[in-house]
């Protein structure tokens, strides 16, 4: 049972439930309100800071060794920008963008794992609730190798996801419910797309993995799977061979993985739901996580104790707010 205070869960609380008014955290709604919009800079660049956030994660969470017992939502992304696995702007954007919110009690691993379940709730209607544990301890230094690139070889890319411990079908699920949000960058990817995609208002030369490059829907599926649309997006469709990482893994159980998730948007919603919790709940054997993070009914907020000396004497003064939930959860 929940027991006020408890500093991890109040701030972590905070950060997902005070979204706006009185109070609010929410600058981290406001940082992807809408969905496209880009934080760190120009509207231009054809960035989009929540796309950028779920990418984040996921090259934080690809290089753990579940049998080993490290790595996975550890923030050591943040030590491993300059490597040619993190090609792109999305990491240090993201990083400097949760910063601010680290202190004693709440970790930027954790920050790393709230901006997924924010992310996709954002970008979702009706929105998407991803469970969220905190707890994750920040690495000090970077860890092991191994984000799949788009030039990597169909089974090297499985081994990589297998040592993180999802499986094949795992695998494809997860990059499919990451690639329905999003842009492959002529700028940080000139192999994968090609010069024409940049214009004056698309200067890093974005292209959506789906039409609906803001919703997270199901519509990345489909498209590939009818060849309309984006047909799945540049690491399918790009002219050249060697970068169709997406085509490869979609297609290396002969698309029957992809054939399910097509079966209703309701279906991807939760089947993604569930892979998203894995991948955040993937931390080294070291780390405790806490409960899942639910909205409180009740909760004191801003409280002080002060004495204060009047004509009348020492009084004791017990002041703050309490925060009272408009709904049961
Ligand atoms: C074989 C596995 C994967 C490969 C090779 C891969 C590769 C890439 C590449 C090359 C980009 C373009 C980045 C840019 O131009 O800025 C990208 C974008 C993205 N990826 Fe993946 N990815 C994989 C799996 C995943 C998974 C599992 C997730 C999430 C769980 C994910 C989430 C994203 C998102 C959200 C974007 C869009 C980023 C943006 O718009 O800034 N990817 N991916």
């Amino acid at each position: 049972t929940y027991v006020w205070p408890n500093h991890l869960y109040d701030e972590l609380e905070h950060l997902l439930v005070d979204q706006e008014g009185f109070n609010n955290g929410a600058d981290f709604k406001r940082a992807i309100t809408p969905c496209t919009y880009y934080v760190n800079g120009n509207q231009t660049l054809g960035r989009m800071t929540a796309a950028q956030w779920l990418r984040t994660a996921f090259h934080d969470f690809a290089t753990a060794d579940v049998a080993a017992g490290t790595g996975g939502m550890d923030a050591s992304i943040g030590w491993e920008t300059d490597r040619p696995e993190n090609v792109g702007s999305a990491f240090n954007d993201s990083l400097s963008f949760f910063a601010p919110f680290v202190n004693q009690h709440v970790s930027m691993a954790d920050l790393i794992a709230l901006s997924v379940v924010i992310s996709v709730g954002v970008c979702s209607s009706p929105n998407i609730h991803i469970p969220l544990r905190g707890g994750r301890v920040d690495a000090s230094e970077g860890g092991t190798f191994g984000v799949p690139e788009p030039e990597t070889d169909i089974q090297t890319t499985l081994n990589q996801f297998a040592q993180a411990g999802f499986n094949q079908q795992d695998a494809i699920g997860l990059t499919a419910c990451g690639h329905t949000l999003g842009n492959v960058h002529h700028a940080g990817f000139p192999q994968v797309v090609g010069p024409e995609a940049v214009t004056p208002n698309n200067t890093g030369g974005g292209v959506h993995f789906d039409s609906t490059v803001d919703v997270f829907d199901v519509l990345v599926v489909n498209e590939y799977l009818a060849g309309n649309g984006q047909r799945g997006g540049p690491l399918v469709t790009s002219d050249n061979v060697t970068v169709r990482s997406d085509l490869r893994l979609y297609t290396s159980d002969n698309n029957i993985t992809m054939e399910g998730l097509s079966d209703s948007q309701e279906h991807f919603v939760s089947e993604c739901v569930s892979l998203f919790a894995r991948m955040l709940d993937t931390v080294p054997n070291s780390t405790t996580l806490s409960d899942v993070i639910i909205p409180l009914e009740l909760k004191p907020v801003n409280i002080t104790l002060d004495f204060v000396e009047d004509e009348t004497g020492f009084h004791t003064v017990f002041a703050g707010y309490i925060r009272v939930s408009a709904h049961r959860c």
